[in-house]
């Protein structure tokens, strides 16, 4: 008999010019050779200069995609992304519960590249309080890991405060991506595990504007690394390693924050 394909799941937003949300997403966890489904939770109109109008979709659409999904396929591992509301964060929280879809990467995406807000100020409260104690992981940025902290993330000694203080708030394993200190050299991401173990994945910081969609890229490969076995820290590795390659080996489209280069490849790799 032959095996079954590896299955995920992402649940985000469109991304109209195709460099973030469910467009890396799907991009990302193809090249990490994994099948993905997608439950689409906002759409967006989108390029590389911002984001120009989005709609959150209607619950009774999410509760369908939901079950179409989980009638039939057997996800492994999923991810979820731009939550754009409340009621969306509610109801996707909901059906989280309601299924079994593997082992859970929360990246709680709220403040787009270029500005805009893809989630609510009032829903950080309900992500907070609903859905980070069902993340297996959780990978804000600084800006994030600040709202759903509150406090103020300037150094590397206050990374690693945020990141307990995030597992105070149920969370199994924490990721803060460091892509937004811009004054540093390095790119340096802290990780705290369920275990208590802690380590920074660290790499050259690249002056590029073409780093749209660098976190969805980097939940995506956790997934997809979990979904065919790694522990977590070994899956978080080769996502470091992965969203290095892509905003390394740059490609050419548009105007403004120009999506990753999901072809790229890095050394030691063994897809
Ligand atoms: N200019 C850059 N050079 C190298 N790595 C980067 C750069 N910007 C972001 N990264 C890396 O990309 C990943 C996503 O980080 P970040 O950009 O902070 O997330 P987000 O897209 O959620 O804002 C992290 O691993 C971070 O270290
Ligand atoms: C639909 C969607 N999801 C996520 C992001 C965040 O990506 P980035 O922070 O790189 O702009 C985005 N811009 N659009």
């Amino acid at each position: 008999m032959v095996n079954e394909t590896v299955q995920t799941l992402t649940i985000a937003g469109t991304d109209s010019g195709g460099g973030a949300g469910v467009m890396a997403d799907i991009k990302t966890m193809q090249m990490r050779h994994v099948f993905s489904a997608a439950v689409i939770v906002a759409v967006t109109a989108q390029n590389t200069i911002g984001v120009q109008d989005f709609m959150p979709i209607p619950k009774k659409l999410i509760d369908e995609q939901f079950a179409s999904v989980a009638d039939d396929l057997k996800i492994r591992a999923c991810k979820t992304g731009m939550l754009a509301d409340v009621a969306t964060v509610e109801a996707v929280v909901e059906n989280l519960k309601k299924y079994d879809l593997g082992t859970l990467t929360v990246d709680p995406v709220m403040v787009a590249k270029g500005g805009a807000h893809l989630l609510s100020e009032d829903a950080i409260k309900t992500v907070r309080e609903q859905l980070l104690p069902l993340a297996d992981i959780l990978t804000p940025n600084l800006p994030e890991a600040e709202e759903l902290t509150g406090l103020k993330i300037a150094n590397k000694d206050q990374m690693i405060d945020a990141a307990k203080k995030l597992q105070d708030l149920g969370v199994k394993n924490v990721l803060i991506k460091g892509g937004h200190q811009t004054e540093s050299k390095e790119s340096a991401d802290f990780i705290l595990l369920e275990s208590g173990k802690s380590f920074w994945v660290s790499s050259p910081r690249i002056d590029t504007v073409r780093t749209h969609g660098t976190g969805d890229t980097l939940s995506s490969c956790i997934t997809a690394e979990i979904a065919k076995g790694a522990d977590v820290e070994t899956a978080i590795r080769i996502g470091k390693k992965y969203v290095q390659a892509t905003i390394a080996n740059g490609i050419q489209v548009g105007h403004g924050h120009g999506p990753l280069n999901h072809w790229a490849t890095f050394e030691g790799d063994g897809e």
